[in-house]
């Protein structure tokens, strides 16, 4: 039997058992019981234990988004909130031990949020079940930073540089690298501009320090000497990162003000339902969601029905999620929105579509 398996039952019979003067001594071990599973769980675990009990949770929907915050700060009670599951709340830390899942319903879009552990300083190196959480969150469309706006700006930078250790970068631009192993030929080295950060015997030296040998790489940014680093390695993944206060209901007007004009930051209060329409609005924009509805000839728009797609799709793509067989088909389709001049358009497959486009597929 599992650790979880261990817990959910001890649970159970501390439900079950009735609470008085006889009980007493059987609840006070079944408490202590649970204290230690649980402190089991949250100990860091060796390499065979890396997936993590818990965690195996399937993606599902138009995108994933990752809750990541120190314990306590309120994860689950947005999870709660946003989404029909229920995810345990309570004032002590460590309440959430696993990847709960909940579906935000949103312009038509199926969002699938994680609620997950607090994770504490020392995550990356596997403290509490930072690793586990980490690995979640490199899955995720978009990461919630969620903080408590009655504590000190220092938890958002501690965040921060756990998830940088990990290789996770975020609201970073992938860097303007181009970066190709080879199988022989030596290193070849190009810039598109000029570089003050590296030159090329540095970018030799660290390519052999990785051990490679024969590659082309070509810098079309006056990159840094860690950007080539982040190229080369393959455990990096760039992520949207929103930042999230929450418990804004405890600070004052000026302070909730001052957050509030941060980049990429929303305030809200969970508890008090403040703002959260403007977070789901803000989650869509940084995930880059759009809304197509498809049209039959002659007849209206199907409005009740979105595709959703990610911003900058085509025609093409559109055409591969409505059925994968219409590209063979297609003549032309007629656009009407905020990708053409003219509504209707004639446009054909290279053809990018925005938010709330109508389209019609005219078929060979
Ligand atoms: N004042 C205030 N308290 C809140 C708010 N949102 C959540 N809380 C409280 O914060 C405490 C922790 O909430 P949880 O949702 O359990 O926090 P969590 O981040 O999931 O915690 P862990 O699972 O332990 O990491 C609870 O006592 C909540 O009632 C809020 O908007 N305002
Ligand atoms: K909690
Ligand atoms: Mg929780």
């Amino acid at each position: 039997m599992g650790i979880l398996e261990k817990i959910a039952e001890i649970e159970r019979e501390i439900g079950r058992t009735q609470k008085n003067k006889a009980t007493e001594y059987h609840l006070g071990l079944l408490k202590a019981k649970l204290a230690k599973y649980r402190t089991q769980l949250l100990e860091p675990q060796g390499k065979k234990g890396e997936k993590g009990e818990g965690f195996d949770v399937l993606k599902s929907g138009d995108a994933r988004v990752a809750l990541i915050g120190f314990p306590s700060v309120g994860k689950s009670t947005l999870l709660s909130t946003l989404t029909k599951t229920q995810s345990e709340c309570a004032s002590y830390e460590f309440t959430t031990l696993t990847c709960i899942p909940g579906v935000i319903d949103y312009n038509g879009a199926n969002i699938q949020l994680l609620d997950l552990p607090g994770i504490i300083e020392g995550a990356a190196q596997g403290k509490g079940r930072g690793r586990q959480v980490i690995a979640v969150a490199r899955t995720a469309d978009l990461v919630i930073i969620m903080l408590d706006a009655t504590k000190s700006e220092v938890q958002r930078e501690l965040l921060e540089k756990e998830l940088e250790a990990v290789g996770i970068r975020l609201n970073k631009p992938k860097p303007g690298i181009y970066y190709k192993q080879k199988k022989a030929g030596g290193i070849h080295f190009n810039s598109t501009c000029a570089l003050t950060k590296v030159d090329e015997k540095l970018v030799q030296l660290i390519l052999h320090e990785y051990k490679i040998f024969n590659a082309e790489v070509i810098f079309r940014e006056d990159a840094t000497a860690d950007q080539l680093i982040d190229t080369i390695s393959d455990n990096r993944v760039h992520l949207p990162c929103l930042y999230v206060y929450n418990k804004i209901d405890q600070i004052s007007i000026e302070e909730v003000d001052r957050l509030a004009r941060q980049p990429n930051s929303v305030v809200v209060s969970c508890n008090m339902k403040l703002n959260l329409d403007y977070l789901l609005f803000t989650m869509w924009e940084m995930l880059a969601l759009i809304r197509i509805y498809t049209k039959k000839p002659g007849k209206h728009p199907d409005f009740g029905d979105a595709i959703i797609m990610r911003r900058g799709s085509t025609v093409e793509h559109v055409c591969h999620s409505i059925h994968r067989s219409i590209v063979a088909v297609f003549k032309y389709a007629l656009v009407w929105g905020r990708s053409t001049k003219y509504s209707p358009q004639r446009v054909g497959l290279a053809h990018v579509v925005e938010d709330e486009d109508v389209i019609q597929v005219v078929k060979k």
